[in-house]
């Protein structure tokens, strides 16, 4: 049997809607018109939607513009949206008018629908539900909102998590010393605690400059309306809505301290996307690391080995491969990519309107994400296991010609490079060419080359 049908009709006309759907015309005729990538916004912008409705509902109510049966009504709707709903009744494609427009009154659609049923209101998805509102404010403050509740909710505490790994990794490798490297080549000594406090004192700094975002991410454009003015808007509708979305999220929001601003510019997404993409780099950096120092058993640099987690080859046996570190190092890539669609989005703001809104949403809630999670597994599956190939270390380090580096205050560059080349094209360790090439004893050879000694900066009385 096929599916049945209602009619509905907008200022267009009559359309056909499924018979089952919650929403109605406007959004039965973007889900016809924008068939573009089969992906609808994300689940929890379309909730922070909801919150909108809801505190938007709660406002009017208290200025008196909207009756307390219908505000109750509305209310009731936005909280009674369960899982199932979110996932069947927003179906609009991100690729749709650039204002979101479709996607607001998809949920205004779908909230009257509930808000009527059964008691007899009738309830308008344009005059009550959408009432002191336009897509144009509601759109870029669901940006804000949703984004802001994903950093804090997400993905600050998946970066403090991988803070406080590398944390104890670091103490965990504090008396490894190891070979350090410029250029890839082998370069002076360090512990692996300077390494991993390293990578730690990137994602601090990430953690900082993303959280830094937060104020401008809490100053929402609701009550400017289509454009700024916030004509239909009650003047204290703005503060209103924002005391009570913030007691619904628990976060400080608050009115945009200029709503032209912030309908017409996304520069707060742009310098967030700016901010998600530091932490892409920082974390492309770590995973690459992870990957070199992994990388073997036999014929890599070998110095650590991050846990098994899955046969890593269909053809080679025995093979494990670093699939976290790659998995985060994609994601990385990502969030570069979309911090270009971002920036170019962001810059599509013509006159009193930015009009790549659901792009933006999309993209930035996507980053957000993404990073979290990635963040998250980079934490526990990589950081937190590897293990130690001490021998390894040891012996490349041993050998590493490069400690003469140690004696160029003593002896000078010149002579130190005239042992360094002898100790690479012999073989031989530094310490015992530097004992013929030079008057140094061996007791003070061996202070002077002690990697140890050389990774806290070979300072005297160290
Ligand atoms: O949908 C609205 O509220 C306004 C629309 O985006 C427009 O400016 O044309």
């Amino acid at each position: 049997m096929g599916e049945k049908f209602r009619t509905e009709k907008d200022s267009l006309g009559e359309i056909q809607v499924p018979q089952t759907a919650l929403y109605g015309a406007q959004t039965q005729r973007a889900v016809e018109n924008f068939p573009v990538s089969g992906n609808g916004l994300p689940t929890e912008f379309i909730r922070a939607i909801v919150l909108i409705k809801k505190s938007a509902a709660e406002a009017n109510r208290d200025l008196g513009l909207l009756d307390k049966a219908r505000a109750a009504a509305i209310i009731g709707a936005c909280d009674s949206l369960g899982d199932p709903e979110f996932a069947a009744h927003f179906p609009v494609d991100i690729y749709q008018t650039g204002s979101g427009t479709s996607s607001n009154m998809n949920v205004n659609e779908v909230l009257a629908h509930l808000a009527g049923e059964g008691n007899g209101l009738s309830i308008s998805p344009n005059d009550h539900v959408n009432m002191s509102q336009s897509s144009n404010d509601v759109i870029p403050t669901a940006i804000h909102v949703s984004a802001l509740l994903a950093v804090r909710d997400k993905l600050l505490p998946a970066l403090r998590n991988l803070h406080t790994q590398l944390c104890d990794k670091a103490v965990q490798v504090q008396n490894v010393v190891k070979t350090g490297r410029t250029h890839l080549m082998d370069a002076v000594p360090m512990t692996m605690a300077q390494e991993v406090y390293a990578w730690a004192a990137q994602v601090e700094d990430c953690r900082e400059r993303i959280r830094a975002t937060m104020p401008r991410l809490a100053q929402l454009a609701q009550g400017g309306t289509a454009i700024g003015t916030g004509l239909n808007a009650h003047p204290d509708f703005s503060e209103l809505f924002a005391q009570k979305l913030s007691a619904h999220t628990s976060q400080q929001f608050r009115p945009a301290d200029n709503l032209f601003a912030a309908i017409s510019s996304q520069d707060t997404s742009v310098e967030l996307s700016g901010q998600l993409k530091v932490l892409a780099v920082a974390m492309m950096k770590i995973a690459n690391d992870l990957r070199w120092m992994n990388s073997g058993p036999l014929a890599g640099v070998a110095e650590i080995a991050l846990k098994a987690l899955q046969p890593g080859s269909s053809i080679m046996p025995g093979k494990v491969n670093p699939v976290i570190a790659e998995s985060a190092a994609m994601v990385a890539a990502r969030v570069m990519g979309n911090d270009t669609t971002i920036t170019v989005a962001g810059q599509s703001g013509n006159f009193q309107l930015n009009v790549m809104l659901p792009l933006v949403a999309s993209t930035l809630l996507e980053s957000i994400s993404l990073l979290a999670n990635a963040s998250q597994l980079l934490a526990d599956r990589a950081i937190a296991s590897y293990t130690v190939n001490r021998p390894h270390i040891e012996e490349t380090l041993g050998r590493n010609p490069i400690l003469v580096t140690a004696l160029n205050p003593v002896i000078g560059y010149l002579k130190a490079a005239e042992i360094a080349k002898a100790a690479y094209s012999s073989g031989r360790p530094v310490l015992d060419v530097a004992l013929e090439m030079t008057d140094l004893d061996r007791k003070t050879l061996e202070d002077l080359l002690d990697p140890a000694h050389l990774a806290k900066g070979g300072l005297v009385g160290e």
